[in-house]
């Protein structure tokens, strides 16, 4: 993978890298394509039946093991908050928990107000289920609390210091448990986690509340102050099993949510496009929160944690601050956009004086991250801005060599690891 080095605008949301088999199919080869795209399709069918959609699905028993995944692929994006970030809170309300999770019995997770949660190491991602066929009647009865609570958060777009809502995300006319409506995003730093139960209890959630669907690591390390400060238990819902849920209810909602760029190997010609993911499986996702993780996805239940790896968007942000001084991720983003890693970085032409052709790395590969900044006259020479995108680009560079390194071991390496992986991969 390339990543974008000049003159792009920049975003975060690496979040999904997706190794696919568009391209013609190696040798042994997979079934023809209407049987592809019926086996395919059929986690849409108990998707579509669990999301109580009334739209027609081919029905078959769900086999997408002799699909291959074709390493030559460009990777594929969501966009990073409405599918990635926040893809955890919102499916873990609108799927059915995992047998071995506790989940309360009865009306509590039910009734309104509706909330997922996803409580990363940077990020709180909170979604708002917002009814819109609430009937004269149900109106008359819902209690002034429950009012107040939806007026607040859809009115506003700021809560609190760090507390923000996405409107460009909100996803409207969503058909959830037989309820339509919107689903807002909201998130705040998770280090801000005090003020948020502050104002939760304020609001009067404590009284109205009792449950929340809750994922990632916030789950378990507060799950005693919610308790404790607004009385509410937290149904907790596995991260990455949900990712995969999410992504596939963002996708089914909003078929343009899944892109990549053609040309993206040229920067002025890369242009951004949709890309069809109605035949997914399998496909490699990198989810790039604080840290990364990668998986190996072949169905919607079925899925390993193949790698990860501990320089992911925590670390680019905070070797920004470190570099640059700044003091959030919009600032470090600015300044990469306006930035050049080539002032930072060694290339390969600054080593060979041009291509490494034998190997066939081009002379504007980046050869040695960082590599020009132990000499005094280049580090003086350079800006914040070029600091920030050598930044972004040692991180994102890295992450997607991890990533290709992890369909490459799956084809070569036969451990019980990676069986799974090895059996679904028919590799040449
Ligand atoms: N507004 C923001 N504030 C802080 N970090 C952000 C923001 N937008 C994007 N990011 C990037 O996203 C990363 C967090 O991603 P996320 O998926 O929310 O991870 P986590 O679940 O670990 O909090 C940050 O480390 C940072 O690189
Ligand atoms: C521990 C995590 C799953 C937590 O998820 P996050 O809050 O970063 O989204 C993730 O940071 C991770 O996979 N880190 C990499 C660990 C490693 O394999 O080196």
């Amino acid at each position: 993978m390339k990543v974008p080095t000049r003159n792009s605008k920049y975003s975060f949301n690496l979040k999904i890298f997706k190794l696919h088999n568009d391209k013609k199919p190696t040798s042994p080869s997979p079934p023809t394509s209407p049987v592809i795209s019926a086996k395919r399709n059929s986690w849409r069918a108990s998707w579509r039946s669990a999301l109580g959609s009334k739209s027609k699905s081919i029905a078959m028993a769900s086999d997408s093991s002799s699909d291959p995944i074709d390493l030559e692929a460009e990777p594929v994006f969501f966009e990073h908050s409405r599918c990635n970030s926040y893809c955890s809170s919102y499916s873990a309300f609108t799927e059915l928990p995992h047998p071995a999770i506790q989940i309360p019995q009865g009306d509590e997770l039910m009734s309104m107000p509706w909330f997922g949660m996803d409580i990363g190491g940077t990020l709180t991602k909170l979604v708002y289920f917002e009814p819109k066929d609430i009937t004269p009647d149900e109106q008359d009865r819902e209690a002034g609390i429950l009012r107040n609570i939806r007026r607040y958060l859809t009115k506003n777009s700021a809560y609190g210091k760090t507390g923000h809502r996405d409107t460009h995300l909100q996803m409207d006319n969503v058909e959830i448990r037989k309820r339509r409506g919107s689903l807002h995003f909201i998130r705040f730093q998770t280090t801000d986690m005090g003020n948020f139960l502050s104002l939760a209890k304020q609001k009067g959630m404590a009284e109205l509340v009792t449950t929340v669907c809750a994922t990632g690591g916030g789950a378990f390390k507060f799950e005693q102050d919610f308790r404790d400060q607004v009385n509410m238990k937290l149904a907790k819902f596995d991260e990455l099993d949900t990712l995969i849920k999410g992504i596939l209810f963002a996708d089914l909602h909003n078929r343009t949510e899944c892109y990549y760029y053609e040309n993206a190997r040229d920067i002025l010609k890369s242009e951004k496009q949709q890309f069809n993911f109605s035949q997914p499986f399998p496909f490699i996702l990198v989810n790039v929160g604080s840290g990364v993780s990668i998986l190996a996805v072949y169905g919607p239940d079925n899925y390993k944690r193949i790698s990860g790896t501990s320089l992911g968007g925590g670390t680019f942000l905070g070797l920004c601050c470190l570099l640059t001084g700044c003091t959030s991720f919009e600032e470090a983003i600015q300044l990469a956009t306006k930035g050049d890693n080539r002032k930072v970085d060694k290339l390969v032409k600054d080593i060979y004086g041009g291509d490494y052709n034998r190997f066939g790395l081009p002379g504007d590969l980046v050869a040695s991250s960082f590599g020009q900044m132990h000499l005094n006259d280049k580090r003086v020479s350079v800006s914040r801005e070029d600091l920030a995108n050598a930044t972004l680009v040692t991180i994102t560079n890295n992450i997607g060599s991890i990533a290709r390194m992890c369909a490459l071991n799956g084809r070569s390496i036969g451990s019980s690891l990676w069986a799974t992986f090895c059996e679904l991969t028919p590799f040449p």
